[in-house]
């Protein structure tokens, strides 16, 4: 890991950051890590949030595009940070980023994506790196890497988001199993809409990882997530 990346991981045992990854887009992968901020921010924390890169931005007016994802994460993590800074990869259609980027004729790096996450001037000793992905952990997130690439060059622990429905055992394990192959430690799975009859029934069964729950919250009023360790 490089030097000033070192600043994620704090000493002992306790995580600088998360990475937030899910079985699928579209899981509730923002929402989630919007409920983790507040309960980080509820503890005391600093949050800081990156979706180094985006699609299915939103075109605006002027032009530019607005990545939802990370104006949710700015305002559910209080940051002071731009947009920009948040997320300054951004692309129009809804379509894998690794795509996308290439439609626009560019070509951007896992290299770049961890310089974006890199928040050296703000991130002082407990502080949380919050880093969402795009897609699930085998999505392609850039020119040259998946997810999982991303993820091992920031070395952080990995949070997996599970979107209660059936087949999430499945997603789950098979997500878990790549996250093992990556050489990460997997830190908690949080089952997104667990109000809803259970789907995630017997996983326990083959997992030892705390398994935490968001309730379905049509205000997408954020929750505390009880229990949440670092
Ligand atoms: N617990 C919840 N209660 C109500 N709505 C939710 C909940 N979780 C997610 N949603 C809604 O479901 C949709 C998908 O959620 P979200 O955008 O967080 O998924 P994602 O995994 O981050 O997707 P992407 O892959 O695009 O980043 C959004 O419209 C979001 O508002
Ligand atoms: C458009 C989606 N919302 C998402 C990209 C999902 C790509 C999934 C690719 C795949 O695994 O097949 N973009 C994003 O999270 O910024
Ligand atoms: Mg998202």
């Amino acid at each position: 890991m490089n030097e000033s990346l070192n600043k994620t991981t704090r000493p002992g045992n306790s995580p600088g950051g998360f990475f937030i990854t899910g079985t699928d887009t579209d899981v509730g992968k923002t929402y989630v890590a919007g409920c983790i901020a507040h309960t980080l921010i509820q503890k005391g924390y600093q949050v800081i949030p990156r979706k180094p890169i985006a699609s299915g931005c939103i075109k605006q007016a002027d032009g530019s595009l607005l990545s939802e994802d990370a104006l949710f994460l700015q305002q559910s993590c209080q940051s002071n940070e731009s947009l920009q800074t948040i997320c300054p990869y951004q692309y129009e259609p809804p379509i894998s980023p690794q795509t996308a980027i290439e439609r626009a004729g560019l070509v951007i790096s896992t290299q770049d994506l961890l310089t974006a996450c890199q928040a050296s001037s703000q991130l002082e000793e407990g502080d949380f790196l919050l880093v969402e992905g795009a897609g699930g952990f085998y999505s392609p997130i850039c020119s040259d890497g998946l997810n999982k690439d991303l993820a091992q060059a920031l070395g952080l622990p990995v949070i997996l988001v599970v979107k209660n429905q059936l087949g999430c055992i499945n997603h789950t394990l098979l997500s878990l199993a790549a996250i093992e192959q990556a050489g990460l430690k997997a830190h908690s799975i949080i089952l997104n809409f667990s109000n809803e009859t259970n789907h995630a029934q017997g996983l326990e069964n083959w997992t030892n990882l705390p398994v935490h729950k968001v309730q379905h919250e049509e205000s997408l009023t954020l929750q505390t997530i009880r229990d949440f360790q670092l």
